[in-house]
């Protein structure tokens, strides 16, 4: 029978390789990041995303995850700078999050699991980059996780998305850690549409938004080579882990749990996680960019 992936046991990020091998790879994401075997490259620059509200189009639910799609048919919406030679082309945002408040997020930081395979309160390190510029770990309970992926596609060397899904430097995408705190009055924005898209398949229109606002102040990062973390799971992406969370209120994150990963009619199942834990990072470099 074909494997209809999903997150559930008998579908879920275990019996991806059955149908797409390449999640025994060697360039596979998420991955945990050791922030103090990261290796700082001075020749990274900082990141510049420059993006055009009107380019964005519409919110759809496909049933792995909720997704806001922009039109990427000129560079409109691009991202310049940091690891990448050439201009990125914006392509859609979407989410990844747990089924309870203490997991979600895909990327980890020094087993900081921003997600926890466990529910339950769980010890976290919280990274602190002191004035002079070293990186100090300290311990303490850390509230839910989620993540935002901005992705996407190099616009000067390919001719589509679905083209440069398959080169090795074909995407880009911005990894945000959502934390648990203050409800995100930017998020509110996509958060309030979900009610329209319940069920898979369904889309609504999201026009005039500006992804940057769902950014932090600083944008520093960690970046390396890595892949889609859903199936296809293609080895395709410059990955780009900023450091500094924004803020998600439970009542937030539940709205994402309240999705359904069925269609209309069918009997409904809610998409309560959709993350994969992180893998393995068979040799790997990792770069921060602190500034
Ligand atoms: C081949 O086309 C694809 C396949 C899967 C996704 C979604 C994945 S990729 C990622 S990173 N996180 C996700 O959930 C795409 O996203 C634009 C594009
Ligand atoms: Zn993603």
């Amino acid at each position: 029978a074909t494997l209809h992936w999903g997150y559930d046991e008998h579908n879920g990020p275990s019996h991806w390789k059955e149908v797409f091998p390449v999640a025994n790879g060697d360039r596979q994401s998420p991955i945990d990041i050791k922030t103090t075997e990261a290796k700082y490259d001075p020749s990274l620059r900082p990141i510049s995303p420059n993006y055009d509200p009107t380019s964005a189009k519409v919110i759809l639910n496909n049933g792995h995850s909720t997704s806001v799609e922009f039109d990427d048919a000129e560079n409109k919406s691009v991202l310049i700078g940091g690891p990448l030679a050439g201009t990125y082309r914006l392509r859609q945002i979407h989410f990844h999050w747990g089924s309870s408040d203490d997991a979600g997020s895909e990327h980890a930081v020094d087993g900081m699991k921003y997600a926890a395979e466990e529910p339950g309160e769980m010890e976290c390190k919280e990274l602190i980059v002191t004035s002079h510029g070293e990186t100090k770990v300290s311990s303490t309970s850390c509230g839910a996780q989620e993540v935002l992926h901005v992705v996407h596609w190099n616009a000067d060397r390919y001719s589509s998305f679905v083209e440069a899904a398959r080169q090795p430097d074909g995407l880009a995408v911005m990894a945000v850690f959502l934390k648990i705190g203050e409800c995100n009055p930017q998020l509110k924005k996509i958060t309030d549409r979900l009610d329209a898209i319940r069920a898979k398949g369904k889309r609504a229109l999201f026009t005039n938004f500006d992804p940057s606002c769902l950014l932090p102040r600083s944008l520093d990062y960690w970046t390396y080579f890595g892949s889609l973390t859903v199936p296809p799971l293609l080895e395709s992406v410059v990955w780009i882990v900023l450091r500094e969370p924004i803020s998600v209120c439970s009542e937030q994150l539940a709205k994402f749990r309240s999705l359904l990963c069925t269609g209309e009619g069918e009997a409904a199942c809610y998409l309560l996680r959709n993350y994969r834990p992180p893998q393995p990072l068979k040799g790997r470099e990792i770069n921060p960019v602190v500034w």
